[in-house]
């Protein structure tokens, strides 16, 4: 799979013609056949958006915007001088993000009319479920396209992404590279950013889900109500035509006195209030079953073969979903059952035969630590371990819930650097080590502090007994380390499987 800041493109956007008076261009007119805000990206015949951003404005490279083959400059005010130096043709607007979406669902023939489009909000568990719901729309014979923060699938094109909800240009690019691949319905992660900077506008989404809420992004939103505002933004006419919510989580509850679109409940917990829920619910270490009870008393056998009661939630939820958007629930619960893993997601390291298990999960936020852990906890024969950071130069408030969430809730907890970007990994770990302090000692993980991460999965992995659990959380997918301005390559994956081989190695080499 192509990792990619570049992502591929459809390969014929609608040639449109634009009028624009720049007063100093070269031509009034510009034939547009793509649009996109990141100079690298340009491709012949795109609309350049230059914006302004925390480090630059966009027009500081609509020079080389140009060489690449930019056609027109969308700017502000201020994106102006540079802008119209470039001799192209320039429109300025007060607040050209505010037309992104529009103007390049309008450039690329408004592909997102043409596909059903299912969106999945909330703080924990958006990935899996939309591979789940993925897989459920598989089952009901729909060619579907996915895009989110692990892989984005457009038909037969696949590749990793740079954020969780891309760009609008990037969005509507991809619904229109989609569209070229035969999709006939996609679901997507909608990060808070997403709703925020107006990445999902010119897009309408059938059916939207909410997952769950939990401290997180308090680097990027006021605080933790602007959050779920934000949040609630999906599920407002404008954006979508129905919702559904779970309301074993409080702000899913909450989300029905807020939400303007019809909403469906469920609950994986078997609350009688909602109209959806999970009953007779097993849990196994490979995995779940549960009966599926919706209204009118329909019914169906589920199967999850993903670990852990929070993915009970999770195929529920992409159950509901599906079948408001028109999918029979017997193909729904079908194609939920074949998921068998999501890349960096309680993704197993160790083989069959080892006497532990270890696990490279993407957890990087107190309500999914918790119950990642809790749900580890209920197959773990022996000592549970986590391996985990807190990134540097983001929401600090989470350092000590953190520390807290692992001193309290695992047997060995190894404190260690995730992304410290500009920050030295040793304060960082000083404060999630104030929250471990908060646990009384009785109670108390034994904590390690080690900041170099591959060194604390090599400790980790080298201390494991039989029946052990060691969970590195935080990177999940990731492929890489934020040091300095710098990204150093690094996949918890591989690290994990080197430190099992040298383990194997020092004891076959002891036992010589
Ligand atoms: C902190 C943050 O949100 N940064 C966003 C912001 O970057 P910025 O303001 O720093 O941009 P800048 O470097 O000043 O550049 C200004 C403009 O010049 C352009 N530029 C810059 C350099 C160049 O050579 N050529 C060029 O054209 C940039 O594309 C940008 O439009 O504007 C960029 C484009 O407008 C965003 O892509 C970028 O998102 C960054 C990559 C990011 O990491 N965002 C994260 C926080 C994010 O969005 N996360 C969410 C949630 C994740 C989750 O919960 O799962 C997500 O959806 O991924």
């Amino acid at each position: 799979m192509r990792p990619t800041t570049s992502p591929p493109r459809p390969l014929t956007g609608l040639a449109t013609m634009l009028d624009a008076d720049s007063g100093t261009s070269r031509s009034p007119h510009a034939a547009l056949t793509g649009v996109t805000i990141d100079s690298r990206n340009v491709r012949r015949g795109d609309l350049y958006v230059a914006l302004p951003g925390h480090q630059a404005h966009g027009a500081a490279f609509a020079a080389d915007a140009m060489a690449k083959g930019a056609v027109a400059v969308l700017t502000d005010r201020a994106g102006r001088g540079a802008a119209v130096a470039t001799g192209l043709p320039v429109l300025i607007v007060p607040d050209p993000r505010a037309l992104l979406g529009q103007i390049s669902s309008w450039v690329y023939g408004q592909p997102a009319h043409d596909i059903q489009i299912l969106g999945v909000t909330g703080t924990s568990g958006k990935s899996t479920t939309t591979f789940m719901i993925e897989a459920g729309l598989r089952a009901a014979g729909h060619t579907a396209g996915l895009v989110g923060g692990v892989e984005i699938h457009a038909g037969g094109v696949r590749f990793q992404p740079t954020l969780t909800t891309p760009e609008a240009s990037e969005l509507h690019g991809l619904f229109a590279l989609m569209r070229e691949e035969g999709v006939s319905a996609a679901v997507m992660e909608v990060s808070s950013h997403a709703l925020a900077l107006g990445r999902v506008d010119g897009i309408f989404y059938d059916v939207a889900l909410f997952t769950n809420l939990s401290q997180d992004h308090l680097d990027f939103h006021k605080d933790f109500d602007d959050y779920f505002a934000t949040k609630t933004r999906l599920f407002q006419p404008e954006l979508s035509r129905a919702g559904v919510t779970n309301i074993d989580d409080r702000y899913g509850r909450e989300l029905l006195d807020l939400a303007k679109v019809p909403m469906t409940t469920f609950s994986a917990t078997g609350d009688p209030e909602a109209e959806w829920r999970a009953l007779d619910t097993r849990l196994g270490a490979d995995g779940s079953a549960f009966r599926v009870v919706g209204p009118g008393g329909v019914e169906a056998e589920a199967r999850v073969s993903l670990p852990g009661p929070f993915n009970v939630a999770n195929a529920l939820g992409a159950i509901v979903t599906l079948v408001e958007a028109g999918v029979p629930l017997q193909s729904a619960v079908h194609g939920v059952g074949t998921l068998t893993g999501v890349p960096g997601r309680m993704q197993r390291v160790t083989a069959a035969g080892d006497d532990f298990q270890a696990i490279v999960d993407y957890s990087h936020k107190p309500g999914a630590v918790e119950s990642v852990l809790r749900s580890l906890r209920s197959v773990t024969t022996g000592r549970l371990t986590i391996v985990l950071g807190c990134g540097g130069d983001r929401d600090k408030g989470k350092r000590p819930i953190m520390g807290e969430l692992a001193a309290g809730l695992a047997d060995v907890a190894v404190f260690t650097s995730d992304n410290p970007r500009s920050e030295d990994p040793l304060a960082i770990l000083a404060t999630m080590m104030e929250g471990a302090l908060r646990v009384p000692q009785h109670d108390r993980a034994h904590v390690i502090i080690e900041p170099d991460r591959a060194a604390a999965i090599g400790l980790a992995i080298a201390r494991a007994g039989r029946g052990d659990v060691i969970v590195v959380a935080g990177k999940g997918h990731e492929q890489g380390q934020y040091v300095s301005g710098e990204v150093i390559p690094f996949d918890d994956r591989e690290v994990v499987a080197e430190s099992i081989a040298a383990r194997k190695e020092s004891t076959e080499s002891r036992k010589h």
